[in-house]
């Protein structure tokens, strides 16, 4: 059976979720996905299967055309390549390395072009490179990897942007509060990082934690039970079963221990692929399940801009967007800068209760009675739509042509009859942007009467008349990332 997704970025790229039987090749960084181009008038509808994490060419450029017949040559090659790509130590000789760079009596240095920890004999090798030097390099700032290691912000893909103070602290404390005593961190290495500060604080009760992300320069830094080299867009462990079985451990809760998820996921990230790990992970937990409770679904944080709602809901209906805006140190369009505080368009999407989840009254949140949750107070409750419409943070007015609230910037149009920016291009119907089938601007390309036409005259021609690389969809897929990166940029309007 094939779950397949809507128009992902909308710019004429699906993806095409498997499940079962086929498998997708896999680039260094595991299987990859298989996505469909489709082309505005044109008949292009072939699959091809490309790297599952990076959005950018640049960083990997896997690429294969879904019926391609792949010769062994090319496939001993491929597997040759990645394994020249794979990180230069295993996790094991990361742990010893880590435990023999505690025990150094003198001068620990960590070498910050090559991001290593290094051990006296390499010293020489990293002369000329710029090194952190010993006095620098104490037990507290090894229990911080996350300020040591440099984020890796100019990457698309990884996107590591990391919690403020202040955002990190609420959420391990609404955790704490509602009773979590274990936390899997997928994509949050700040949240890992305090959990294990505060446990060695020991004022609260213990909390474990595991961390699954693609970055492994964490690798130096934490055993094989606390972190696994994961990659969270087609739900791969790098170490295998034995890695996939430390999840395992983690989940079951057999110690009466609650477990909850936490993910950051890149931004530039699709939505369907995440959707489906998550579901993974939580199906893992479900099965380990021993009590026949109440509770179905693993609870789940997920963190990501409130502009990808309808997305999110449409994976989960069972979730919930709140209004709580979470902070980053090292974002680009959101820090706490001299001139006062900007709003966050990242949000958090879960499946716990919302009015269990207490927004700080001193940050601006309040509880809205008749929504049972918390919100922001710039969200007053519209009587008439009954609810706190408000998504971005600023205080939406209700429109009574079209029946529901708006953002403030907007006003209603006439010739469009709906309320849209004072300077939108006006006459063009909402969301026609046409189809990407036929051209036609009257449906969309789901609704194409010439869809399944087209594509079985494709395959009747053997696709001769396709090109030999998606020239176009790969700046299509960079533009979709581009898109997403925009919306960030446009969240003030
Ligand atoms: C937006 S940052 C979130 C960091 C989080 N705010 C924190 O402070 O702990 C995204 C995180 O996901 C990780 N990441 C990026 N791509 C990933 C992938 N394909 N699989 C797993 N983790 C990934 C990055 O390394 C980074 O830690
Ligand atoms: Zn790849
Ligand atoms: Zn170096
Ligand atoms: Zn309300
Ligand atoms: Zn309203
Ligand atoms: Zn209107
Ligand atoms: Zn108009």
């Amino acid at each position: 059976m094939q779950l397949k997704g809507s128009d992902e970025d909308g710019f004429g790229i699906e993806i095409v979720l498997q499940q079962g039987d086929r498998k997708a090749p896999s680039c260094v960084h595991g299987p990859t996905l298989l996505f469909e181009k489709v082309c505005k008038g044109e008949e292009k509808d072939r699959r091809f299967y490309a790297c599952s994490a990076c959005r950018d060419r640049k960083e990997c450029n896997f690429f294969q055309w879904e019926d391609d017949k792949v010769s062994e040559a090319r496939l001993l090659a491929r597997e040759e390549e990645n394994r020249s790509k794979m990180p230069r130590f295993t996790h094991q000789e990361y742990c010893s390395r880590f435990r023999k760079f505690l025990a150094l009596p003198l001068g620990r240095r960590f070498c910050q072009d090559c991001q290593l920890l290094l051990l006296p004999g390499e010293w020489e090798i990293h002369a000329s490179h710029k090194m952190s030097q010993a006095d620098d390099i104490t037990e507290a700032r090894l229990s911080r990897p996350s300020l040591m290691l440099k984020p890796l912000e100019n990457k698309k893909s990884n996107a590591q942007y990391l919690f403020a103070d202040r955002s990190c602290h609420f959420l391990l404390e609404t955790l704490a509060k509602l009773g979590y005593r274990k936390v899997l961190c997928v994509g949050t290495p700040r949240l890992h990082e305090l959990i294990k500060i505060r446990n060695q604080e020991g004022k609260s009760d213990p909390m474990k934690t595991l961390l699954l992300d693609i970055d492994f320069r964490y690798a130096q830094f934490y055993g094989q039970d606390e972190f696994c080299h994961y990659n969270m867009f087609n739900h791969h462990f790098f170490g295998g079963q034995a890695a996939s079985g430390v999840l395992r451990a983690f989940l079951s809760e057999e110690d009466g221990e609650k477990v909850i998820m936490v993910s950051d996921p890149p931004f530039g990230g699709l939505v369907k692929p995440l959707a489906h790990s998550f579901s993974q992970i939580s199906e893992t937990w479900r099965k380990l399940q021993t009590s026949e409770g109440s509770v179905v679904e693993m609870p789940i944080v997920w963190i990501f801009p409130y502009f990808f709602e309808p997305r999110i809901l449409e994976c989960f209906p069972s979730f919930t967007m709140l209004d709580y805006q979470v902070d980053y140190d090292n974002h680009p369009l959101y820090k706490h800068g001299k001139t006062g505080r900007k709003q966050s368009p990242v949000r958090l999407f879960t499946n716990l209760t919302p009015r269990d989840i207490v927004l700080p009254r001193e940050e601006g949140y309040r509880f809205c009675k008749v929504c049972q949750r918390y919100v922001w107070s710039g969200n007053k409750h519209c009587t008439k739509c009954n609810l706190c419409p408000s998504k971005d943070g600023r205080m939406w007015k209700h429109c009574s042509e079209c029946q529901k609230c708006v953002k403030p910037s907007w006003r209603h149009c006439q010739s469009c009859s709906r309320c849209a920016l004072p300077d939108h291009p006006c006459g063009n119907s909402p969301g026609l942007e046409g189809c990407f089938n036929c051209g036609s601007l009257k449906h969309k390309r789901r609704a194409c009467p010439l869809k399944d036409k087209r594509r079985a005259d494709n395959k009747s021609k053997g696709g001769r008349n396709l090109p030999k690389q998606p020239m176009k969809s790969n700046s299509k897929r960079k533009s979709g990332a581009q898109r997403r990166a925009n919306k960030l940029k446009k969240m003030t309007e």
